[in-house]
C-alpha cells in the first residue's frame, strides 16, 4: 500500500524504499527516510496524543508566526497558530510512476470553538505531501472562503535530525538582513551560518530559493528549495533552553536543526475568495 492511513497517522511508501509518516494531528509531518535513513528529528519527549503540538517534525505554523501582537486580528492566538493543534482530516491519496501523493485538509468547521472565536473567518488549508525516491516536497494552499479578508503567516516549520549541531553549516542566506530574536537585535549575514549556541533568527525575502545544510564533519546533508515562500527561520535552542521545554530531550539540540521556510516577516493579507500556496522541496546533498 503506496498510502497507508492508520486510526492517528498516515504513512507514505515509495517503491524505492523511501517513506514518510504524517500525523493527522496537526498535519505533523514525523518521518522522512530515504536512502536507509531517518532525516527528520521528532524529540524522544514528544507528545504524540494530540495534547500539545509535537516538538519535531514539520509543524505548521498558522495563521500567526510566534505570539500575535495586539491590536492585530491574531493577537489572542495559541503559539504560532492552531494549524498544528488542530485535527486534520486525509482527504485523499494516490501515487504514480515517481511519487506517492497524500493530501491533507483543514478548514474553519475543524478548528476548536475557542480557536474559531478568537479567528473568525472561512477558511481552507490543504496540505499535500509528495514522497519521490530523493525528494520530498511539502505544499501548502490557503483558500479564503469567506467575505472578510484575512491576514496570515506560515511556516514549514521543519526540524531535521542532523549527526552534529556544531559541525553543520547553513548555506544560502549570505547578504540577508535578519532578526536576531535571542539578542533581540537586527544584523546582517556574512556568510555561512555555523550553530555555536542559541540561534532563533528570522530570514526575511532570500535571495535564493535553496538552502543547503551540509554536514561538513561527513558526507551528506540536506536541502531545502522554496518555492512561493520567501522567509526562512533558523532555530536551536540549545542547552539551557532544551532544558526548560518539558518535551524536549537535555541533550536533544546537538542533533537537531529547525530550517523553517514560510512568510513570516509580513503577513499576508488574502482577499475574500482568494488563494494562496507556497512550498518547500527536500532533498540530500
Ligand atoms: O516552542 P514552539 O512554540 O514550538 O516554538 C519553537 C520555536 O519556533 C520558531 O523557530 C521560533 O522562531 C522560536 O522563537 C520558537 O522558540
Amino acid at each position: 500500500m503506496p498510502v497507508a492511513h492508520q486510526s492517528n497517522k498516515v504513512i507514505l511508501t515509495h517503491p524505492s524504499g523511501a517513506s514518510a509518516e504524517v500525523y493527522l494531528y496537526g498535519a505533523t509531518l514525523t518521518s522522512w527516510k530515504v536512502a536507509n535513513k531517518e532525516r527528520i528529528f521528532v524529540s524522544e519527549k514528544a507528545i504524540l496524543d494530540g495534547s500539545k503540538a509535537i516538538r519535531g517534525g514539520i509543524p505548521l505554523v498558522f495563521p500567526v508566526f510566534g505570539k500575535g501582537k495586539a491590536p492585530h486580528v491574531t493577537a489572542a492566538l495559541p503559539q504560532h497558530g492552531f494549524a498544528r493543534i488542530s485535527l486534520w482530516k486525509l482527504l485523499n491519496s494516490s501515487d504514480d510512476a515517481n511519487a506517492v501523493t497524500a493530501e491533507f485538509g483543514l478548514d474553519h468547521t475543524l478548528i476548536s470553538e475557542e480557536n474559531r472565536k478568537l479567528w473568525p473567518f472561512d477558511f481552507s488549508l490543504v496540505y499535500t505531501v509528495k514522497l519521490a525516491a530523493e525528494t520530498i516536497e511539502t505544499k501548502l494552499r490557503v483558500h479564503n472562503i469567506g467575505e472578510k479578508s484575512f491576514d496570515f503567516n506560515t511556516l514549514l516549520h521543519t526540524y531535521f535530525l542532523i549527526p552534529d549541531a556544531s559541525k553543520v553549516k547553513v548555506i544560502g542566506l549570505s547578504g540577508i538582513d535578519y532578526v536576531d530574536k535571542v539578542l533581540a537585535t537586527t544584523a546582517h549575514q556574512e556568510g555561512d551560518i555555523v550553530i555555536k549556541g542559541e540561534v532563533d533568527s528570522v530570514y526575511a525575502n532570500v535571495k535564493s530559493p535553496d538552502v543547503q545544510i551540509p554536514y561538513v564533519a561527513e558526507q551528506g546533508g540536506v536541502q531545502l528549495h522554496l518555492k512561493g515562500l520567501s522567509d526562512v527561520v533558523v532555530w536551536n535552542p540549545w542547552a539551557a533552553k532544551a532544558a526548560g521545554m518539558a518535551d524536549f530531550g537535555n541533550e536533544e539540540y546537538h542533533k537537531m536543526i529547525c530550517v523553517e521556510a514560510g512568510q513570516v516577516a509580513e503577513f499576508i493579507a488574502l482577499a475574500a475568495g482568494g488563494s494562496w500556496e507556497g512550498s518547500q522541496i527536500l532533498s540530500l546533498l
